[in-house]
Order: structure tokens, then C-alpha cells, then sequence
């Protein structure tokens, strides 16, 4: 079994990381469904609710309450696995104490990736985006972002056994995921060659 996490701050790129897995055949643990799989548990909205929720299942399950949940979500998913270690991906670990309930579950089957992207390229990334209107607030995204890091986000990212810098291309941040999911995309290219060719096909300013 391979487990691997991703953290990062709101915009970093973890959904374009978990589009990459798939694409890879690589089945795609979203914790936040643990979140939206309650709220109509409960018969209320997701979209609405998804906050509340996430907080009243840790006060009364404890901090680890969605990554135990996650677990066996993710044991379901290695038999999805197209790849012979049976790889998953979980897509958006935000404690410490998830890291921990993790570990503890699989050991050195489980590794965490860090992605990281500057808050102003974040911004930039997410007004474009227009999933959220709001987003496109600077101001909203400080919150976004406090909320996360008050969480045990920024301690989660210190803690990470891989970093991904997502400053550069999509085409060189998909390759660089590519790479750290262990997937061979049959061209021999390096991450720098992609990068290049990336570049070359923008507008050259
Ligand atoms: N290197 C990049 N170059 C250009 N756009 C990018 C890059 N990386 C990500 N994006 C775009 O930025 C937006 C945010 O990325 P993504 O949705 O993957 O972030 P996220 O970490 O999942 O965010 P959230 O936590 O808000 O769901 C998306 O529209 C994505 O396509």
C-alpha cells in the first residue's frame, strides 16, 4: 500500500495534484466528502453547513474524527489502485493530529506532500478559477487562510515528507506531481525539459 497526503493552503493546487492522480489512475480520497457525507446525514446542505459540521464532528469525536473516518475510505480505494502498489491519494490533510492518526494507520506506507504556493499567486490563481467568487477577495482569502492555519495547517506543512513548489507552469506542476506519485508518463522527459516546453508555449512575456 501507498498512501500519499497532500496539504496545502487554500489555491496551492491540491485539486490540479488529485486531477493529475486520476488522470493516473490513481484512486482520489477527498476528505471533505467525510464532511458533506455527514451534513446530509444529518439532512442538511452541504454547501452551507460543511464548516459546522467539520467542527461539531471534532468536538464530539475528537480532532482525529475525519481522518478516522477517511481510513476506511482509503482501504476501500487501494483496490481501486491501477498501480501495483495499490497508490492512493488523499487529498487535504489540515492537522497535526490527522498526520498522526495517519502515520499511526499505515506507517511508512504514508507519506505527506506538502504543496506550497505564495498567498499573492494563490490569490491570482483562485479569482481565475470562479468557483468562489470571493475568493477573488484578497480579504477572504486571509481568512481562508487564517482559519486553516488556526487548524494546525502551517504545522501539518512543516511536517511534510515531500515539497512541491507550485510557482511555475501547470504543465511543470502536473509534471512534478507526476513524479511524486511515482508515475511514468512514457516520455522520458525531465521535469526541466517540461518546464521549457511550458514556458515556450506561453506568450513569451
Ligand atoms: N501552476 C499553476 N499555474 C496556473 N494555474 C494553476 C497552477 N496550479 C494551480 N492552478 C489553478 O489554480 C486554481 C487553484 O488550484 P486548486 O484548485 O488545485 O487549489 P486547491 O489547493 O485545491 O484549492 P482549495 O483548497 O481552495 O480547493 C485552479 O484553477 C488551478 O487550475
Amino acid at each position: 500500500m501507498n498512501v500519499i497526503g497532500t496539504v496545502g493552503l487554500p489555491g496551492s493546487g491540491k485539486g490540479e495534484a488529485a486531477n493529475v492522480a486520476e488522470a493516473a489512475g490513481i484512486p482520489v480520497v477527498v476528505m471533505g466528502d467525510v464532511i458533506r457525507a455527514e451534513c446530509r446525514r444529518r439532512g442538511l446542505d452541504p454547501a452551507q453547513h460543511h464548516g459546522r459540521i467539520a467542527q461539531a464532528l471534532r468536538e464530539e469525536e475528537g480532532d482525529d474524527a475525519i481522518a478516522a473516518r477517511t481510513l476506511p475510505r482509503i482501504r476501500e480505494a487501494t483496490a481501486e489502485s491501477d498501480r501495483d502498489d495499490d497508490t492512493v491519494l488523499v487529498d487535504g490533510l489540515r492537522s497535526t493530529v490527522e498526520l498522526d492518526c495517519f502515520r499511526e494507520a499505515f506507517g511508512d506506507d504514508f507519506t505527506l506532500v506538502a504543496i506550497r504556493a505564495p498567498f499573492e499567486l494563490r490569490a491570482e490563481r483562485l479569482g481565475e478559477r470562479g468557483r468562489d467568487d470571493s475568493d477573488s477577495d484578497l480579504e477572504a482569502l486571509r481568512e481562508r487562510d487564517d482559519r486553516e492555519l488556526e487548524l494546525g495547517l502551517g504545522e501539518t506543512l512543516e511536517r511534510a515528507d515531500v515539497e512541491i513548489d507550485n510557482t511555475d507552469s501547470l504543465a511543470a506542476f502536473r509534471e512534478r506531481v507526476r513524479d511524486v506519485l511515482g508515475v511514468d508518463d512514457g516520455t522520458g522527459e525531465s521535469d526541466a525539459d517540461a518546464a521549457e516546453a511550458a514556458n515556450a508555449g506561453g506568450d513569451g512575456a
